[in-house]
């Protein structure tokens, strides 16, 4: 398998703070990876690293075939990132920000495109200060985009969306396939909708790795049957469902059968941990 991000080990400190205790990840080409944990788990210290601008005190780390450790300008531009916070061009058109971005790079993707891309083509010529927040967010969205990455990291990308806006960045990362990305978020609905695997981070280490179907033993946990008169937490929810058949002689009122869904699976993990 083509590995785009491959860490043993990783740590670092932050005086007598252990921030990541030992981690070990490996990222495949084309797959979109998210990073799940609580407030200070250690995500954004992770992937900072990894972007090649946090030191690390410990580990082993290799991100598109390099130690971001000394990152090469080359290397740079094969790499897009959003970070939690971005910087201030609050003077400038949208525009004229992602124009500008477009010269870093070698083989950058048309400023236009991507600005549509994001949804921001109505705004394309408006000033940076006075956008609202989830349209500043789309504008970072649009910055990490313009390089044409190959590995594209996204820390917190669609915090403050309207539902709207989350669901059209969804539709915008599937169609980036051929593009390596880590994702980190506190959305799990969104952590299920884009990633092909997902960790969670907790005090610095991981503690669960997996898919968001499979997490912590998420596919084989029990089912709840709940209707009109009662509720049966079930691993045979077709068999319980035949016998409330039975019982009400066909249509089985108000029938939901659930399962914990990945914030359920998340929280306990979390609290375990
Ligand atoms: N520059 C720094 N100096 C000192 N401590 C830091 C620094 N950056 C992060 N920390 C601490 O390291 C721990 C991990 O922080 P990090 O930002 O990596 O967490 P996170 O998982 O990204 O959290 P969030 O979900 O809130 O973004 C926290 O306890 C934080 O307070």
């Amino acid at each position: 398998m083509d590995t785009a991000v491959h860490v043993r080990g990783l740590a670092k400190r932050y005086g007598a703070l252990e921030a990541v205790r030992g981690i070990d990840l490996d990222i495949h080409r084309g797959e979109t990876f998210a990073l799940l944990g609580p407030n200070g788990a250690g995500k954004s210290t992770t992937i900072e690293i990894l972007e090649g601008l946090r030191k690390r005190d410990g580990g082993e780390v290799s991100v598109l075939g390099a130690d971001p450790h000394r990152p090469t300008r080359a290397w740079r531009a094969r790499v897009g990132i959003v970070p939690q916070t971005a910087g201030d061009v609050a003077e400038v058109s949208v525009r004229e920000i992602v124009t500008h971005f477009a010269r870093f790079y070698p083989a950058p993707a048309d400023p236009d495109e991507v600005i549509d891309r994001v949804g921001l083509a109505e705004k394309a010529k408006a000033r940076v200060a006075k956008l609202s927040g989830g349209q500043r967010r789309r504008l970072d969205v649009a910055l990490g985009l313009i390089g044409n990455p190959e590995l594209l990291f996204l820390d917190e990308p669609t915090t403050g969306f309207d539902p709207e806006a989350r669901r059209r960045f969804w539709e915008l990362i599937r169609s980036l396939e051929a593009t390596t990305i880590l994702l980190t978020t506190h959305y799990l609905d969104e952590a299920e909708e884009l990633a092909d695997r997902v960790a969670v981070i907790a005090g610095g280490r991981i503690v669960a790795e997996g898919t968001p179907r499979t997490l912590g033993g998420r596919a084989s946990d029990e089912a709840t049957v709940t209707w009109a008169d009662g509720q049966e937490r079930t691993d045979t929810p077709t068999k319980t469902i035949a016998e409330l058949m039975t019982r009400y002689d066909g249509e089985i009122p108000e029938l939901r059968v659930t399962r914990p869904t990945l914030e359920d699976v998340y929280l306990r993990l979390v609290e375990e941990s």
